[in-house]
């Protein structure tokens, strides 16, 4: 219940007359709604209350407005009245005649207003049963929208699955065109190789037919190689019998050119002697011949022949030329003794040691015997071991011994050679190791003594070479030995003999050194000696002594009768020999080229065997590459074809389906067209059906408010009569009546159902009657319904649109396209409650 305060100046309430007032069915909808039948009225404490009937729902009273009451130029009537006890109103008490009168129009006009009223219903009914066909007509159409977008969205659906199949079938397509290319390529790859394998069979296999071919003529080599290798080997044999004569050859020759042969050597001026203005007494002219000429006082010029003289500018090389082949007899087995004999200072260790830069005899005597052991390493095995000691004053001391002040005695075999128990022999196998032995000797022999060159002036140092030789051929083994001595100074030796000679004389027969050399000097042994002289004048006396000495050592051995004797048989030989030696050489160097050729020839049959079996090896490697390569081939070309078939397939299906989507589109399109075509007549039938169904409803509502205005103005015309006051007033009482009855059972209320119907009409035709503007409003109302039905809402009126142009809807989204629908349906639907309450109404 709404409660207003209604303020009325100086005014009673009674004066006022409500006229009108706003009720809204829904809050905000701001749509008056029609009240026929309203009572109010307004008690002692001042509250006007009113009462509504025919209204539905929960109307809101929003405003009142009351208005005076027009005052009436009626003349009172002169009826009779009586006086309302509540309201003080006056009521006229009508006659009987006139109350019958009157009662007999009023049931007239309310039979006019029922009927008019069951004919508005009729044609409101009618409205509404139309209005309803129209709902229904576009529920269907919704209905045939919705299929549409159903159908559109399935067609978009459809379009997009297609486009993706297009899209996987365009990929699957690339993707078999570059599968199908790499394909190509692998295989024309292969077919390349193939081809390239092919050619290098062919080229191994004519090849190998050749090496096959060949294999006869490599049969002769091998059997060529075997004479050879027979041949060699019968070559070996005569080789070595060679060697055997070539040895005693040798040995004859050395021994024709003297078992102890004397070379004589002179220094060169020392830069002392240049100094103290010495000079050289010597005479180089017939050297080469082995004459020295010493021209002594400038008077007597005296000679002397030598094996070879060496003057100052003969090197190391030069002297060791002619020691060599000496040396080369140890390995013969022949024992062998080279010693340097001379005065102090005339060049004794140079020539035998030598310097660093100057190798001497010593070193080079066992460089050459390497080299020729190496030579011989194919008939001979030799073992080289060294000692070196020291003589002085008849004590021996090793000079390769840790301890060195052992004393050491000669001691004579059972064969008649002598040895040294305890010495030390140390076993070279190289020329380091060789030198290394000299160093170590040199280095021990410097120990031990104050003045180094007075104790080596004094002292004999004695290097013993031992070789042990075993002919593999033969089987012949030797032992032989090599002396190389520094003697002391001769001058030295003099004194010492004197000085022995003073003290206790040791006869040469039996001192240490005589005993040492005794299987060296004499026998088949061989000897060389180094006579070392100064060519300083100052020293001529000593030098006169040296080769006067020297002159004797070799005119002892080589006796003048031996030398006659053998005078003409030496040339013979001579000639022999050297007939011999170039026979020799000549085979020994066929004999080297047949060991050359053999050789070659055996390595090339080895590198052709190889090489043969090379080939071969090649060759069955590259038949199973090919093997295999043919094998993948045919893989591949499976492959290809499967891939291409496939691909065929995939092809077709594909094709296919694009035929079907075509037709499916053809379809869609005929579908959509037949749809939009049907649907379209359908729309445009129900449409032209509202639209008559309007006309007839418009012309009906016209013809009933042509109806209602005519009742209208009778109506005026009939309140505008003297009897509808006295009723007005007759309304009143019976109003205050009413308002007693109220409080009484509805039985009475069903007995007062005329007097309350004529107070209605009454209330309306005063409305009516006395204020136009009511009457203006309610022409209104009615025209605002009219113009709602001559415009019924058309919801939808995009939708058709979109059903004639379903292409345009595919293009939107379908969420949106949706949600504009449901939009639309929503608002139609509630336009359509609206409609049905307001025809309700
Ligand atoms: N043929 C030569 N050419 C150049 N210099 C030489 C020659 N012979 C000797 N000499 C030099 O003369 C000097 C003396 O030589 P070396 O010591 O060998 O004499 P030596 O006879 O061994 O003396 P000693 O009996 O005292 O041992 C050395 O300096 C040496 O270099």
């Amino acid at each position: 219940m709404r409660v207003f305060n209604v303020f009325m100046q100086d005014e009673k309430a009674s004066e006022f007359i409500l006229s009108e007032f706003d009720i809204f069915s829904i809050v905000g909808f701001n749509k008056p709604l029609r009240v026929i039948g309203a009572r109010a009225a307004v008690k002692d404490d001042g509250i006007l209350r009113l009462r509504f009937e025919g209204v539905f729902g929960n109307p809101i009273v929003s405003g009142i407005c009351l208005r005076r009451a027009p005052k009436s130029s009626v003349p009172q009537p002169t009826h009779e009245y009586f006086m309302c006890t509540n309201c003080s109103t006056q009521i006229e008490y009508p006659s009987p005649q006139k109350k019958a009168i009157r009662t007999k129009s009023v049931a007239k006009y309310e039979k006019d207003i029922q009927e008019l009223k069951d004919t508005l219903k009729q044609k409101t009914d009618e409205c509404y049963q139309s209005w309803m066909s129209w709902s229904a007509a576009n529920e269907q159409l919704q209905k045939v929208r919705m299929d549409l977008d159903n159908k559109t969205f399935q067609t978009y659906s459809l379009d997009q699955s297609l486009e993706e199949q297009a899209m996987k079938l365009r990929d699957l397509a690339s993707k078999y065109g570059h599968d199908q290319k790499s394909w190509t390529k692998a295989i024309s790859n292969i077919e390349q190789k193939v081809k390239i394998m092919k050619q290098e069979h062919s080229e191994l296999s004519r090849e190998a037919h050749e090496c096959a071919d060949s294999i006869p003529d490599l049969n002769k080599m091998v059997f060529a190689v075997r004479a050879l290798v027979e041949q060699c080997e019968d070559l070996k044999v005569k080789y070595n019998d060679e060697q055997i004569k070539r040895r005693k050859l040798h040995n004859q020759l050395q021994e024709t050119k003297g078992n102890i042969r004397v070379f004589c050597r002179c220094r060169p001026l020392s830069k002392s002697e240049v100094v103290a203005g010495c000079t050289s007494v010597m005479d180089f002219d017939a050297a080469k011949d082995g004459d020295l000429g010493i021209a002594a006082n400038g008077s007597n010029k005296k000679s002397f022949k030598f094996d070879r003289v060496y003057t100052p500018k003969d090197d190391q090389v030069d002297v060791f030329a002619d020691a060599a082949p000496m040396v080369v007899s140890v390995l013969d087995g022949y024992n062998v003794c080279i010693f340097a004999y001379g005065q102090t200072g005339t060049g004794k260790t140079f020539t035998m040691e030598g310097t660093e830069a100057n190798r001497g005899v010593n070193y080079r005597t066992l460089e050459e015997l390497f080299k020729t052991a190496n030579e011989r390493t194919e008939t001979n095995t030799y073992c080289i071991s060294v000692s070196v000691l020291e003589v002085y004053n008849e004590q021996i001391r090793d000079l390769l011994a840790i301890e060195t002040s052992k004393k050491l005695e000669i001691k004579q075999a059972s064969e008649g050679s002598h040895h040294i128990p305890g010495i030390v022999e140390a076993k070279v196998e190289n020329i380091q190791q060789v030198w290394n032995v000299l160093q170590a000797g040199s280095s021990a022999r410097a120990v031990g003594s104050n003045n180094v060159n007075e104790h080596s002036s004094r002292s004999h140092c004695m290097l013993c070479i031992m070789v042990r030789s075993k002919n593999i051929i033969t089987g012949e083994c030797t032992k032989s030995k090599l002396w190389l001595v520094d003697l002391a100074g001769s001058e030295r030796l003099a004194k010492t003999d004197v000085q022995a000679n003073k003290s206790s004389h040791i006869p040469y027969r039996n001192s240490k050194l005589t005993h040492l050399l005794q299987d060296s000097l004499g026998g088949d042994s061989k000897t060389l000696m180094f006579v070392q002289i100064s060519p300083s004048d100052q020293d001529l006396s000593e030098t006169l002594s040296s080769l006067n000495f020297a002159t004797r050592v070799r005119g002892v051995e080589l006796s003048p009768a031996r030398k006659q004797v053998d005078t003409y048989e030496l040339q013979k030989m001579k000639t022999m020999l050297e007939k011999a030696r170039l026979e020799c050489k000549s085979k020994e160097e066929s004999l080297k080229r047949l060991e050359e050729n053999l050789h070659n020839l055996e390595s090339k049959a080895k590198g052709k065997d190889q090489f043969y079996k090379n080939q071969l090896e090649k060759l069955k490697e590259l038949e199973g590459q090919v093997e295999l390569k043919s094998s993948l081939q045919g893989q591949s070309e499976k492959h290809v074809s499967h891939l291409s078939e496939k691909l065929k397939g995939k092809e077709e299906s594909c094709s296919r389906l694009q035929q079907k989507v075509v037709e499916l589109e053809n379809k869609l399109k005929e579908t959509d067209r037949n749809h939009s075509t049907t649907y379209q007549i359908k729309v445009n039938d129900l449409e032209k059906k509202l639209r008559e169904q309007m006309q007839q409803s418009e012309s009906t509502s016209q013809a009933l408010e042509h109806k209602v205005k005519e009742f209208e103005r009778k109506l005026t015309e009939r309140e505008e009569n003297a009897e509808c006051l006295s009723l007005r007033q007759t309304i009143k009482e019976l109003e205050n009546k009413l308002r007693e009855q109220e409080q009484q059972p509805v039985r009475e209320e069903m007995t007062n159902e005329t007097e309350r119907r004529i107070l209605r009409s009454l209330s309306l035709a005063n409305r009516r009657g006395s204020h136009g503007s009511a009457t203006a409003k309610e022409n209104d109302n009615l025209h605002e319904v009219r113009r709602k039905r001559s415009d019924p809402p058309k919801p939808a009126a995009a939708g058709i649109s979109r059903v004639t142009k379903p292409s345009i809807a595919v293009q939107r989204p379908v969420a949106r396209v949706k949600t504009t629908r449901g939009d639309a349906a929503v608002h139609g639907i509630k336009e359509k409650d609206s409609k049905k309450r307001m025809w309700t109404r």
